[in-house]
């Protein structure tokens, strides 16, 4: 198949309360995040002991790939870095080159274009190599995946899950919220090779969940876990200025669902059933929030079809039809302006 290593790619997260900050430092080295952004978030981290779900999630997902790749005969050996935290992706690409790896396929975490979500993978993967040097093993990176039945189809399935959870009584009155990490309007406006694809993909996800799960209920697309300095414009509304709105609207009921992310991760466990769950309670709204797919079969099953597709083994499975694409063109997603010390 011209390749002999599958790598799964993530953001990484802290394990330990001591890692909280160097992690933090490694996320927004250059971004100009404020100091004070940043102790607010360690507390976040704190509240869990300082241990990041995230990590543990990408043990079960491998572990779940694994066993599927052998259940299906596809043998190739599986490896996981981290853009931010350990196992670093560079120290993997160096075991790689160890074990004789020379063409890798990349799997990232995330489901959409745009610079964080898949820019910056290429980037990742290019610093890795650089740093790993001579006999560094090739490594390409899967397509997004934000309309693949496998993403699709859970994210559904918890959405009705979420739904049985509420009040039948008050459906007329119930809506769906889906929401995605914040990312800065520019950022957002150069996404994909012709702009405004993370949005655009989001969006055609959105629909494409709201179809399969609920089509009689209203929705709405808002933004999570701003990050940056004030004074920089970020994606609104923020999902609980939204909650808001939506109250004095007469909604009753919210079933949020997290399609941005792929497992409930610090940005899902903090931010959601903490915060947004908390300003739902204030404001009297019935409040559900929709699992993510985590370690869903179908979604295990998404990542083998990724493989088999690139290899032309099988058709690409999508629902949507906004492009997606392998390749990122030189244009593509450029990076955010640098800022502060880097
Ligand atoms: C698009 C996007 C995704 C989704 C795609 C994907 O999954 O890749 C994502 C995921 C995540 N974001 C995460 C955590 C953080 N993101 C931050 C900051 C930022 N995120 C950004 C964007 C995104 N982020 C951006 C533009 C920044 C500003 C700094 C910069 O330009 O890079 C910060 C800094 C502190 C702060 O929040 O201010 C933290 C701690 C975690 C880990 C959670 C855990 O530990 O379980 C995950 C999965
Ligand atoms: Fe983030």
């Amino acid at each position: 198949m011209g390749y002999d290593a599958f790598l799964l790619m993530s953001f990484g997260g802290p394990e330990h309360r001591d890692d909280v900050m160097p992690f933090l430092r490694n996320v927004t080295r250059g971004r100009g995040v404020p100091e004070e952004r940043l102790a607010e978030v360690a507390e976040h981290y704190y509240h869990f002991g300082g241990v990041s779900p995230i990590n543990q999630q990408c043990r079960d997902l491998l572990a779940a790939i694994d066993a599927d790749f052998a259940a299906h005969g596809l043998r190739l050996p599986t490896y996981w870095g981290n853009r931010n935290w350990q196992p670093m992706l560079a120290d993997t690409v160096a075991r790689m080159r160890d074990d004789g790896v020379t063409s890798a396929l990349g799997f990232a975490t995330s489901a959409y274009g745009g610079y964080s979500s898949c820019k910056q993978y290429w980037e990742d993967i290019a610093a890795a190599r650089a740093h790993v040097g001579p006999g560094a093993p090739r490594i390409a990176k899967l397509r997004q995946f934000h309309d693949h039945p496998g993403f699709v189809r859970p994210h559904a399935d918890a959405v009705r899950e979420a739904l049985a959870g509420l009040d039948p009584a008050r459906r007329a009155s119930t809506r769906l919220v889906f929401t995605a990490h914040s990312i800065p309007v520019s950022m957002a406006a150069t996404a994909g090779p012709d702009g405004g694809r993370y949005t655009a993909q989001l969006h055609e996800t959105a629909a494409l969940v709201h179809a399969a799960a609920a089509p009689d209920l209203p929705w709405d697309l808002v933004w999570q876990s701003r990050s940056g300095p004030p004074q920089v414009p970020w994606l609104e509304p923020d999902i609980n200025d939204h909650l808001r709105e939506l109250a004095d609207k007469g909604v009753t009921d919210v079933v949020v669902s997290p399609i941005g992310f792929v497992s409930d991760h610090l940005e899902v466990v903090w931010d959601l059933d903490n915060e947004a769950a908390a300003t739902a309670e204030e404001l009297g709204l019935g409040y559900a929030r929709a699992a993510t797919p985590g370690t869903d079969p179908r979604f295990v099953a998404m990542v083998r079809e990724l493989v088999l597709e690139r290899t032309d083994q099988i058709v690409p499975a999508r629902l949507g039809t906004l492009p997606v694409w392998d390749v990122c063109p030189e244009n593509c997603c450029p990076p955010p302006p640098r800022r502060g010390a880097s």
